[in-house]
């Protein structure tokens, strides 16, 4: 549905760039958990998605002609003065819904982000949680192929999350592709089945995660200095992919006998890894790890 490939950010002026050579591809039903430190480029990324900033360097390719993104920005984007009601008129209007469309599309927000019982209320009136949702249901009140959730539920008591949470998910369900990020990574961990790790601009990791981690193992793990000799030819003739991490490496295991052999491998060496995990990590773990210890 879109690629990118070697795509480059530089805010104008700025010693260092936000993204750096970022490719990935993104598919319908797709639930992506992008996760980072402060300032990791996260919503750099999301400008770039929904159109808001260009790539310096590499490229952007949608598979159809016209893309329509949703957004949940991380700052509350609403008028204040208007009420709920009258905030979810304006922007469908400014999304150009009418007709039965717009009826169905405004019902359909109030009912995902439980609306009903304050619709008169003026926003800036509303708790901080409340405005949270007024926000996510004007990012989801346009029918859209890609959805962007930034930080969108900070703030949101824990049973309006799962409210939230269960909207994002029947989106992902009706064949849209959704991006989110969050620092609760539980709640990531309930929601994506796919995981990017961006550190310093940097795209750290892509990965599989729900289905994945139920039917295979996974194995990280770091050699004190460099890897004994036989370990790459190892993993080439188990048809295996060690994948780089900010310590070590990550290898998905199809099978226990690959897994059996390794140990075997590892077992016989005269220094033994430093760092070894193997099983279906906790996202927790994974990301710890793979960026090197920064939440
Ligand atoms: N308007 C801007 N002008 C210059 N630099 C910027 C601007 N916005 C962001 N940056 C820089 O770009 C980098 C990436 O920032 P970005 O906001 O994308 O990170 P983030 O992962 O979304 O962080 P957070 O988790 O804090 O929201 C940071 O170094 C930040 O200081």
């Amino acid at each position: 549905m879109l690629e990118l490939s070697a795509v480059h950010y530089a805010y104008p002026g700025a010693d260092s760039a936000a993204l750096q050579n970022i490719s990935l591809s993104l598919h319908a039903g797709d639930i992506v958990g992008v996760l980072g430190p402060n300032g990791a480029g996260k919503t750099t990324l999301f400008s770039l998605l929904s159109g808001l900033t260009q790539p310096s360097q590499g490229q952007l390719r949608w598979q159809h002609n016209t893309i329509r993104v949703g957004l949940v920005p991380q700052h509350l984007a609403f008028y204040g003065q208007l009420s709920i009601a009258e905030n979810l008129a304006f922007f469908a209007d400014i999304y150009q819904l009418t007709g039965a469309l717009r009826q169905q599309q405004i019902q359909l927000v109030i009912a995902a982000c439980d609306l009903s019982s304050r619709l008169q209320q003026r926003a800036a009136t509303l708790s901080g949680g409340w405005q949270r949702r007024l926000n996510f249901a004007i990012g989801i009140l346009r029918p859209a192929e890609l959805y962007l959730f930034d930080e969108a539920t900070v703030g949101v008591d824990a049973q309006s999350r799962q409210q939230l949470l269960a909207a994002v998910q029947q989106l992902a369900a009706a064949g849209k592709t959704l991006l989110y990020t969050s620092h609760y990574l539980q709640e990531t961990e309930q929601i994506a089945n796919r995981i990017l790790i961006l550190q310093q601009g940097k795209l750290l990791l892509d990965t599989p995660l729900n289905q994945l981690a139920a039917t295979t193992r996974q194995l990280i793990l770091q050699w004190p200095e460099q890897a004994p000799t036989g370990w790459a030819s190892l993993l080439v003739e188990l048809s295996l992919t060690a994948t780089p991490l900010a310590k070590g490496e990550l290898i998905a295991l199809q099978n226990e006998q690959q897994w059996a052999r390794l140990q075997q491998f590892i077992v016989m060496q005269s220094w033994q890894p430093l760092w070894l995990h193997y099983g279906p990590p906790s996202l927790e773990q994974l990301y710890l790890h793979v960026s090197g210890g920064q939440l």
